[in-house]
């Protein structure tokens, strides 16, 4: 039985992409998942050990955490699940404008589903890791999905910007601390996927942002994860998939 690659995510779109390359690859996979979709029955059928856990709810990550930590090795985590929840709108007319979340709720949710449980499964998940990359160095990997606004920072997502920050962050000191055995590294992604209810008026002016105008897809972040899990060199790094935002 291979060493499984954790996903953290699965459900949609990048991260069930992810799971269905790996599984093609007859790597053994485990996925984790918080809304129960229709791929995720697929995934279990193709072979994926999936995990239902709701990253804000602290028991289902409790026992996600006393789960993944019976497993004698891993190749891979790719911490790719993600609530992209925008800033609350306030006025000074009111408290609140009609939103979901107050400003402390948004930027707990942020830090709680990017940091906090990223964090917590690197640290139960050690040694695993480094038995994982059996006797290579940079044998084994975690990749922490990240975005290209936690350099740039955002006007309407800040708390989301600033845990993707933190994220990236966590890449540098989760490097030196694991090394030899394992590789750390960042994949910051811009314009990869939009989203069903994306208008024409909003795809223009974000293909615009970019100097390669583009809707890049699943397959840019699946070659990108491929390569650094083939690398055994590259690690603490930040790896762009933004068409050359930085740029325009
Ligand atoms: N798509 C893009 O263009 C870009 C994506 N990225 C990053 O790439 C990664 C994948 O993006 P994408 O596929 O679009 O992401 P999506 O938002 O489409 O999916 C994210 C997944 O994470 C899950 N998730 C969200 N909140 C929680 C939670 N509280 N607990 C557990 N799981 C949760 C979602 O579950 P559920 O279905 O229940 O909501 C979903 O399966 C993310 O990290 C994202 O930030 C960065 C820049 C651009
Ligand atoms: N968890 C998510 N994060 C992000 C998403 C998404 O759909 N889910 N989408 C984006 C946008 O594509 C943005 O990069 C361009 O508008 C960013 N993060």
């Amino acid at each position: 039985m291979t060493s499984p690659i954790i996903i953290t995510g699965v459900g949609k779109r990048i991260g069930y992409a992810l799971a269905k390359h790996f599984l093609a690859q007859g790597q053994r996979v485990i996925g984790t998942y918080r809304s129960h979709y229709a791929s995720i029955d697929e995934l279990t059928t193709l072979g994926a050990t999936l995990y239902p856990c709701d990253f804000y709810d602290d028991a289902q990550v409790r026992f996600l955490i006393a789960e993944l930590a019976k497993l004698p090795q891993i190749r891979a985590i790719i911490h790719n699940a993600s609530d992209w929840l925008p800033d609350p709108v306030l006025t000074k007319n009111e408290s609140l404008k009609s939103t979901t979340f107050a400003p402390s709720q948004v930027l707990q949710r942020m830090m709680q589903v990017h940091v906090s449980v990223p964090y917590q499964l690197n640290l139960a998940l050690e040694a695993q890791l480094r038995a994982g990359a059996g006797d290579e160095i940079g044998g084994s990997d975690v990749i922490h999905i990240t975005d290209y606004v936690a350099e740039k920072g955002s006007q309407k997502h800040i708390a989301y910007a600033a845990s993707k920050a933190a994220l990236h962050n966590m890449t540098l000191s989760f490097a030196a601390k694991f090394a030899p055995e394992v590789k750390v590294n960042s994949i910051a992604p811009a314009m990869i996927l939009f989203n069903a209810g994306d208008d024409a008026a909003y795809q223009q002016k974000t293909l615009a942002k970019a100097l390669l105008p583009k809707e890049a897809g699943n397959a840019e972040i699946i070659e990108l994860v491929d390569y650094l899990l083939n690398s055994r060199y590259v690690t603490g790094r930040c790896h762009n998939v933004d068409g050359g935002r930085h740029l325009r």
